[in-house]
């Protein structure tokens, strides 16, 4: 029996369970108050538990494999076995002091108090730089204590630097850069098969996420033109089309992020009928 602790609110919950969906995982029954789901698979079971305890539930085996922030799983120092970065949940460990003010340098920082939820983070961070703080833990509306006197300086999670800007700060260094991991018990993972098959499907749902699958129909003439066109690939899919002319059907899978400026340049190469399609899962 394999345990996912997953995080059971906040913002990494609900992609969370987006993701094990598309990765045919789907979480059965829930709803925030319930501690554990089934999912389709009889040997697979969610657990659900704060975002913050995950590493050390996953670390001391509570959990088998667990999806938490890279932030926290760094805080906690959980010593696990980290398997994948599920690319979502994207948020910096920023430091930042208010606008007005003159300390504009981590040195300049020496001797200043440091509000922040992340205690460990920092004191490494001033450490590495040779620089004495004094950390001040708070637990949460960190972006506060500059301007009620409990602190110089913070470091707080910023990802649209909206709530910087509405409390008059401003960010002087990045300390941090996290986004969400899979990560697994170091001894169950060890030759996990079970666990492998869930990273290796998430990851081939993160990889297709990314990708689309592109069909055209291509002259015959205009094969090597449409070829010189189409990037970075092992070489496109090429296929006999039934017709009276000399048509080819050509498949390919392109970065989603070329798509734009790919199929403009098919069109003038003399590509038809172009399809764009989304891709599932792409298993290397
Ligand atoms: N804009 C953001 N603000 C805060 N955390 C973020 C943000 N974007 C991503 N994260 C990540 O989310 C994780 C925190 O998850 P958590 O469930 O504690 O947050 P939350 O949604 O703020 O929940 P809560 O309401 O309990 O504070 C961290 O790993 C953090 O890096
Ligand atoms: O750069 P931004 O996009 O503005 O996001 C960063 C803010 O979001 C988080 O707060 P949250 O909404 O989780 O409230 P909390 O402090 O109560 O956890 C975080 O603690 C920052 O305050
Ligand atoms: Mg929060």
């Amino acid at each position: 029996m394999i345990r996912i602790a997953i995080p059971n609110k906040g913002r990494l919950h609900d992609p969370t369970v987006e993701l094990l969906k598309e990765a045919g995982l789907p979480v059965l029954e829930g709803g925030t108050r319930k501690l554990f789901a089934k999912t389709n698979d009889p040997e697979i079971t969610i657990l659900f538990a704060r975002a913050s305890d995950i590493p050390e539930y996953v670390q001391d085996g509570a959990a088998d494999v667990g999806v938490t922030g890279l932030d926290l799983i760094s805080e906690t120092g959980a010593q696990v076995e980290m398997l994948l970065d599920m690319g979502f949940g994207r948020a910096s460990l920023v430091l930042a002091v208010p606008e007005e003010s003159h300390l504009n340098t981590p040195q300049s920082l020496e001797g200043k108090r440091i509000a922040t939820e992340f205690p460990n983070i920092t004191s490494r961070y001033f450490k590495n730089l040779g620089v004495n703080v004094e950390i001040v833990k708070v637990s949460g509306a960190c972006e506060l204590t500059p301007h009620v006197g409990i602190a110089d300086a913070i470091v707080d999670i910023s990802s649209s630097g909206t709530t910087l800007a509405t409390n008059h700060l401003k960010m002087i260094e990045n300390v941090f850069s996290s986004s969400v991991y899979l990560i697994a018990n170091k001894k169950t993972s060890a030759n996990n098969s079970k666990i492998e098959q869930i990273s290796t499907s998430i990851e081939s749902v993160i990889r297709a996420k990314g990708k689309r699958y592109l069909m055209m129909n291509v002259p015959e003439s205009s094969l090597e033109a449409v070829k010189q066109v189409l990037p970075g690939l092992a070489g496109p899919t090429v296929m006999k089309v039934e017709a009276s002319q000399s048509i080819l059907a050509v498949h390919a899978v392109i970065d989603a992020d070329l798509i734009f400026s790919t199929v403009n340049k098919l069109k003038s190469v003399g590509a038809k009928d172009v399809l764009v399609i989304p891709i599932e899962r792409l298993m290397p």
